[in-house]
Parts: structure tokens; sequence; C-alpha cells
């Protein structure tokens, strides 16, 4: 059974036509880089598998369901591009990383030993348990990030789905994420991750999907590294080094459930 399964899908944003018949699967187990230029449309298919925006045309299932009948949240863990620096809300790291249980447990039960377990355990993956206190603000953006991917592992999900994860990332950073990825694929996870340059995730990568204006113009084996794009030093900044101003993102489960 797919994991995520597109068919023939196409997406716009206010009647313009971004993604044009778009069919992809992803199995579980595998791991699955989405790669492309800017503006060629990677966040938008990753946001339409999550629901956040709506279809035009075309399927998609989720664990082998039709994604409009699809209630099982918890088994998605979703990694935006930033937590945002100007969301106003003084939370701990591991008050963030908590968030990312809500799916599992409900809103309204307090959380129990095995909440606090997950928390632990996540921000031991990520090599940041000794932050747990500190608020989040004081973290620099890589180990912000790393609580970001934290909280999407706290809610032991079974698929993964990151909006460039190390984009802007300093390198010790970029490691305990790939260490941290690297184990949750070993584990059995499934993950989707969009990329600008694959980095330390590289040996990770199963398969690569590359999209270009808006359709998948090639998929296979990661492309190899190119000129200085692929030093280890390369210094790649772009707009997604901007923060986004709405702060911590929302999971897709409460957004879907908002709905
Ligand atoms: N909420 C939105 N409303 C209107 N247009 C949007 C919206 N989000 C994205 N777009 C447009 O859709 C196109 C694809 O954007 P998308 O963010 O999916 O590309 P991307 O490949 O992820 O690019 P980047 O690498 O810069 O993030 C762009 O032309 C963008 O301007």
């Amino acid at each position: 059974m797919s994991v995520v399964s597109v068919r023939h899908a196409a997406v716009g944003y206010e009647g313009r036509e971004i993604l044009h018949d778009i069919s992809l699967t992803v199995a579980a187990g595998e791991v699955v880089a989405i790669l492309g230029a800017n503006g060629s449309g990677k966040s938008t298919l990753i946001r339409s598998i999550l629901g956040l925006v709506p279809l035009g045309h075309g399927e998609i299932e989720l664990f082998g369901t039709a994604q409009r009948k699809f209630r099982d949240w918890a088994r998605v863990g979703y990694v935006p591009q930033r937590l945002g620096a100007g969301s106003g809300v003084p939370a701990t790291v591991g008050e963030v990383v908590a968030s990312g249980r809500l799916a599992r447990r409900g809103i309204f039960r307090p959380s129990g030993a095995a909440d606090r377990a997950a928390v632990r355990e996540a921000l031991t993956a990520v090599g940041l348990i000794d932050r747990i206190n500190d608020p989040v603000t004081t973290l620099s953006g890589g180990q912000q990030q790393r609580t970001l991917i934290a909280r999407a592992l706290a809610g032991k999900p079974d698929l993964l789905v990151l909006d460039e994860p190390t984009a802007g990332v300093d390198a010790a950073s970029q490691e305990a994420f790939a260490a941290a990825l690297g184990r949750f694929a070993g584990a059995g996870g499934t993950i989707v991750l969009v990329a600008h340059e694959l980095g330390p995730l590289r040996p990770l990568i199963d398969r690569a999907v590359v999209v270009h204006e808006g359709r998948i113009a090639h998929e296979g084996a990661p492309p190899e590294p190119a000129g200085h794009h692929a030093e280890p030093d390369h210094d790649h900044v772009h707009p997604h080094a901007v923060p986004p101003a709405a702060g911590i993102c929302v999971a897709p489960a409460d957004r879907i459930a908002a709905n």
C-alpha cells in the first residue's frame, strides 16, 4: 500500500493553475526528495498532499484513504520551513515539542507520562534535550529547525513531510537533523521532503522528484551535486531565509479539524 498517492493533480491559487497533471506515489519506508527551482511548485505540492491547498483536479490518497475522508492526521508529521521568530508566544523548547503530541492525545486531555517521554525522546534524537526549558527564541535558526523536527517526531508519525528543512541552517544542525531523519527512516518511517540542496541528507534519499514549472520533469536517483552549490560550506541564501510572520505553523490536523 502506498503512503502517498497523487493522481493527475492540478492545483492553483485564485484561479491560476500552479501544478499541472502531477502524479506521484510514495511507498511505505521510502525517502523522497522533491527538488526544483524557486517557484516551481514544490511547496504547493506538499501543501496539497497535506490538504492545506485544495485540489482543482485529480485525486490524493493517504495511507490508502481518499484525502477528503482521511482523519488519521496523527500519522502525519509536518515540519514547516521556520518556527517564526515573531510569533509573540514565549514558549519553551519543551512546550513547542509537546504541542506535537496534541493530535495524539486530544486537546482536552492533560499530558501524561507517555507524552513527556515522547517529548524527551524526540529532543534527545535531535540533540537538544539540554535546551528543553529554554525559550525557543534563545535558539539559533538551526536549533529552532531541529525543535520543529522534534515536534513532528514527538507525535510518532508514520509519514514525515518537511519543507526545506535545512535551508539556511548551520552545518552542525544539518548533521543532527540528518541523523534524526536517518533514525526515523531506519525505523521504517516514510519521508517526503522539499529541498534546494540535499547536503548531508543526500545519503538518505531513495528517490528524487524534480518539479519544473508545475510538472514533474524527472524522477530517479538524486542528481549529483554540481559546482559550488555542492560545497559543504556553501552559504545558500534565498527567500526562505526570511522567517514567515505567521509564527508557529499549525499542524495540518488542527487546520483540518477547524474546517
Ligand atoms: N498562497 C499563495 N497564493 C498565491 N500564489 C501562491 C501562493 N503560494 C505560492 N504561490 C505561487 O505558486 C507558485 C509556486 O510556489 P511554491 O511555493 O509552490 O514554489 P516552490 O517550488 O516551493 O518555490 P520556493 O523554492 O521558492 O519555495 C509561485 O508562483 C508562487 O508565487
